[in-house]
């Protein structure tokens, strides 16, 4: 049986509460009580994008997941189509000082929760998984896509650059070779393509499967010692964890500097109207 709660949106006590979110469900917990483990669905119409609301419900639901003795966690999306868009682009067009300020670092603590979490982690892909959506996937330690969708860190087509972490992501998954020139090219891979590089683990043929799938890898680990293998985990990782904890403030200011130069803004505006001109058509 499932148990289902869902998060309410109290801010975080750091957090500014001016520009909070509303009664409105951005993310659900539901945690199997058979098997322990907790699926947390992004859930903002309408394309999951991740904005300041998003990042911090997020946060707040990885911690809820590593709080609450879960044995993994899924990560997936309530949209049939999209698992999420990435970064929200009106957070970073023309921004409001303070808001971008408080929605890299938001940005910056889900990265870090989700690829240093202590449980098991897979991201069922029911849709498109472009830039930040791909980063929230390659966070996870498995990934099992459906057909048809697009996934890919396509930042350079943007006329903007991934930060570090962004590509330790995905060389955390991807031969260096394959990853530098996707990052290079910017290039988004069919799941198709994801699968035959090594960008994903799995195919499934409906969402269901997928978190099923995502359930047997977290299931590969019912005989491991948890303590042992969470440890392990940790110092795979402690290198790319610790790079950014030491470099916060630093990569904050770069984010600032560049997202603020009037050709990244131009490039972020005219990106928008085509967004917005072929959703109309
Ligand atoms: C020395 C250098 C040092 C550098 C240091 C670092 C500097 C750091 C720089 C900054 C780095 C930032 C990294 C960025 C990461 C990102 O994630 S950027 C976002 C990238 N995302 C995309 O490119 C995806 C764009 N969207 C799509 O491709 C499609 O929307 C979709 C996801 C495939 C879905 O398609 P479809 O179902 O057809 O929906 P649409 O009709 O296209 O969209 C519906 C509405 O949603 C709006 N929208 C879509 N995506 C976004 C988005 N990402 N942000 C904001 N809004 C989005 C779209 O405009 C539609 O809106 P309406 O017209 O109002 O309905």
């Amino acid at each position: 049986m499932m148990r289902s709660k869902v998060l309410s949106l109290v801010p975080r006590a750091t957090g500014v509460c001016r520009h909070m979110s509303t009664a409105t469900k951005l993310t659900t917990v539901a945690v199997d009580d058979k098997t322990g483990i907790a699926t947390l669905t992004m859930n903002r119409p309408p394309v999951n994008g991740l904005n300041l609301d998003l990042l911090r419900d997020l946060n707040q639901s990885i911690g809820e997941v590593e709080g609450n003795k879960s044995r993994g966690l899924i990560l997936t999306s309530s949209n049939p189509t999209i698992f999420s868009a990435g970064l929200d682009i009106l957070e970073m067009y023309k921004p409001d000082k303070d808001r971008i300020r408080e929605f890299w670092t938001a940005l910056q603590d889900v990265w870090l929760a989700l690829y240093g979490s202590s449980v098991p982690t897979a991201a069922a892909i029911n849709g498109h998984s472009p830039a930040g959506g791909c980063l929230l996937a390659t966070s996870c330690e498995y990934r099992v896509m459906l057909p048809k969708f697009t996934i890919g860190l396509n930042e350079t087509k943007l006329g903007i650059v991934a930060p570090k972490w962004f590509m330790s992501s995905f060389l955390s998954v991807l031969p260096r070779r394959e990853a530098e020139r996707a990052l290079n090219q910017g290039r988004m891979f069919t799941t198709e393509e994801a699968l035959s590089i090594g960008l994903i683990d799995e195919v499934a043929i409906s969402k269901e499967q997928a978190l099923d799938k995502c359930a047997q890898f977290i299931g590969t680990f019912a005989k491991v010692n948890p303590l042992a293998r969470s440890l392990t985990k940790q110092q795979l990782r402690a290198v790319e964890l610790q790079q950014l904890e030491n470099e916060r403030a630093q990569d904050l200011e770069r984010f600032l500097f560049f997202v603020n130069q009037p050709s990244v803004q131009k490039g972020l505006g005219i990106y928008l109207e085509s967004l917005k001109k072929k959703a109309k058509n």
